[in-house]
């Protein structure tokens, strides 16, 4: 994959890759990843970043008389270490004549399929107008309950969401190992075309300043791949990283998930990342489940129902079960609850949910 075929990427910055040994943020480090995202910018690239770092930056810049909990860390750190961030960014593009604006966002900003459209146009109209979009969760109001596991999922559903030809996930290490990356004897992994060609390999350790580890990486490059949207896991320490993997292809080291020949449609995308918001759900029979996960997809019609759990209006998202409670699908809802009800286990009617609102994890 080269420059030459990309037109809109992603680019996922970790928090290790933006903080010193000491803990305080690396200039340096992001002054050299805006020359670089500059350069591919002139080259007439639409790029998005989605920047970690604000609670490793707010996090150094304080020093507390008392220790605080988990939450009131957060909210305090990312509260001081983004506007550090945010201020450092807009400078560092200013000097390459480039705006940049902050996009700050939870996770309930994509509950519905209005937030999700609201968002997207948000980032549609920063790319239209030159302006790169810095992405970030805003730790500072996010509920924890109701958090992204990390930017590496945030980043994933900004891909996914705006259509990107590729995430480049930069971490503090070279992509995915066969192993423990610290072990002697283990390997890079230079290409991934399934879920199960590394999943075994991934240890739950994750660096100093890092959220999810490897195992959240992994997770969302391979639904992010499925959706037919290259992902590579690079290292962002490595001087130039982003134009080599650009311009040099396989001599840098990375990762590659291979995105899937066939593209997944936007909203079924949208379902994909929405599974979190489902409002209800719907428990299918045998004959049901079988036709919706065949080949061919079948919508679930009313006649296969036998139980609805829940309220949700139309165009809401939903879970779709099967007769051993177990998840095989999200769908958005053709009917509100109580319609669906009254239509439950009859003939005739609309589907309650359409095959091309159904997303079904692989
Ligand atoms: N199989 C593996 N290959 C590579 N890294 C792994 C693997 N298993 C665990 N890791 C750990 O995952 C870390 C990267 O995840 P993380 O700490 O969240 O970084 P980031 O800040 O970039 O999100 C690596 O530094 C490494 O310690
Ligand atoms: N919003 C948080 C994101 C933390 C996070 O996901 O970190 P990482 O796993 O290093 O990408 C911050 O800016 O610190």
């Amino acid at each position: 994959m080269t420059q030459k075929s990309l037109r809109r990427i992603a680019v996922k910055i970790g928090s290790n890759v933006l903080t010193r040994k000491d803990g305080t943020l690396d200039i340096t480090r992001m002054s050299s990843i805006v020359d670089q995202v500059a350069e591919l910018h002139r080259r007439g690239m639409e790029i998005i970043l989605i920047s970690s770092g604000a609670v490793a930056s707010g996090r150094s810049e304080l020093r507390l008389s008392q220790s605080l909990d988990s939450v009131s860390a957060r909210q305090l750190y990312s509260a001081v270490g983004q506007a550090k961030l945010i201020n450092r960014y807009y400078e560092l593009f200013r000097d390459h004549g480039i705006a940049c604006g902050q996009i700050l966002t939870t996770k309930e900003n994509f509950s519905t399929r209005r937030h999700y459209l609201n968002q997207k146009h948000c980032m549609d109209v920063m790319l239209a107008n030159n302006v790169i979009p810095i992405v970030n969760e805003n730790d500072t109001v996010s509920v924890t309950e109701l958090m992204f596991t990390d930017n590496d999922e945030l980043s994933g559903l900004i891909a996914s969401m705006m259509g990107m030809q590729a995430l480049i996930i930069l971490s503090n290490i070279d992509g995915v190992y066969d192993g423990d990356p610290f072990s002697p004897g283990t390997r890079l992994i230079s290409d991934i075309h399934d879920a199960a060609d590394a999943s075994g390999c991934i240890a739950k350790s994750k660096s100093s300043a890092g959220r999810g580890g490897m195992a959240t990486k992994y997770r969302i490059a391979c639904k992010v791949a499925s959706e037919g949207i290259a992902v590579i896991i690079a290292n962002g320490k490595r001087d130039d990283i982003l134009l080599d993997l650009m311009d040099k292809k396989n001599t840098v080291p990375h990762t590659l998930f291979h995105a899937a020949a066939t593209p997944t449609s936007s909203v079924k995308k949208w379902i994909a990342h929405s599974e979190g918001f489902a409002k209800g759900s719907i428990t299918v029979n045998e004959g049901a489940a079988e036709a919706m996960l065949a080949p061919t997809r079948a919508s679930l019609l009313p006649v296969g129902v036998t139980a609805i759990d829940g309220d949700f209006e139309k165009d809401d998202i939903v879970r779709v079960v099967d007769a051993d409670g177990k998840v095989i699908a999200w769908g958005r809802t053709s009917y509100k609850s109580d319609d669906a009800r009254k239509l439950m286990g009859g003939r005739g009617g609309r589907p309650l949910i359409h095959s091309d609102y159904l997303y079904i994890d692989d």
